[in-house]
């Protein structure tokens, strides 16, 4: 692999190639962009009259190699909004340099997106979450960003965006507030909640004393995903609106029996499917687009 922000950071004209290259497989001009956390990948089921290309396919895309990510990328319609949807997202500890995991993210932008939704799985911090909760993201802690390990390092293209973007409007406050709205009226109110996520570099779940760590400065919840492609989304100027299942609660003491697992993980993603699909269906058909394929 190549070292961190020299060839390994794709170029505009290869992100341009890669999102000509599905325009003109498909007729579908989306306005919404989905990425389906682990076990989430339902998410895209909801999509009609799909076009759907696996991975390996796309010129420039990289690999799913984690279990629950199918590694597909799917066009279609959701309550006939034009969307795209990644059935399978892309994490550091699969070994991806940093610009290839947020690579779609530009790919989205080009195809003509304007709001991406985002969804991980995370465990809970929070002392007062509980298992099956859906945690709208407020804000992030980038921990891996905190060494360097951001998207954006390296040369900056401006076609994409500015070379220092702001990240404290990178949550957009009126997507929260629909979110809470359909919440309330789906009947949500009971497992619908609001925080902060933390990401880090895994595959290895986090200690005891580092669930304290990331609690006392200020997570709710903890996964390996996600805050890296809100960067690069915000990058070229796309709105995002976030959201975490709470699929298992992170140890935070030493007398606990509670362990972290991938399978559990995936579980918790397949009981809370219905009503995921519900409250992003529902928000994708309320939502303002500037875009007249919407
Ligand atoms: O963030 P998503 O892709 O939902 O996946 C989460 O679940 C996996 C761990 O079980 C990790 O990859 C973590 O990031
Ligand atoms: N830690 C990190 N990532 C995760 C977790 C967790 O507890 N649960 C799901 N993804």
């Amino acid at each position: 692999e190549t070292p961190r922000g020299t060839s390994a950071m794709y170029s505009y004209e290869d992100c341009k190639a890669t999102a000509d290259w599905l325009l003109a497989q498909t007729s579908v001009r989306p306005v919404v962009g989905i990425v389906c956390g682990s076990g989430m990948g339902g998410l895209a089921d909801m999509l009609k009259d799909q076009v759907a290309f696996n991975y390996k396919d796309i010129p420039n895309f990289p690999q799913s190699t984690v279990h629950g990510h199918a590694g597909r990328l799917v066009f279609g319609t959701l309550k006939g909004r034009p969307c795209v949807c990644m059935q399978g997202r892309f994490h550091l500890y699969e070994g991806y340099a940093i610009q290839k995991i947020t690579l779609p993210m530009r790919i989205f932008s080009l195809l003509g997106v304007e709001t991406v939704i985002l969804t991980n799985a995370a465990g809970g911090l929070n002392q007062d979450f509980k298992v099956g909760d859906i945690m709208i993201m407020k804000d992030h802690i980038n921990m891996p960003g905190f060494a360097g390990n951001n998207p954006l390092a390296g040369a900056n293209d401006d076609r994409f965006g500015v070379r220092f973007p702001c990240m404290s409007d990178a949550y957009d406050r009126e997507l929260q507030q629909l979110a809470v709205d359909v919440g309330q009226e789906l009947g949500y109110g009971d497992f619908l909640r609001e925080g902060v996520y933390c990401v880090l570099g895994g595959p290895s779940f986090e200690t005891i004393a580092e669930c304290r760590m990331l609690h006392k400065l200020g997570a709710d919840a903890v996964g390996m995903s996600t805050a890296h492609e809100v960067i690069a989304a915000r990058h070229c100027g796309m709105r995002v609106f976030a959201l975490s299942l709470i699929t298992n609660k992170a140890v935070m003491d030493y007398d606990s029996e509670e362990k972290a697992n991938h399978e559990e993980v995936l579980e918790t993603g397949q009981h809370r499917a219905i009503q995921l699909e519900k409250l992003v269906s529902t928000m994708v058909t309320r939502m303002e687009y500037n875009n007249t394929n919407a």
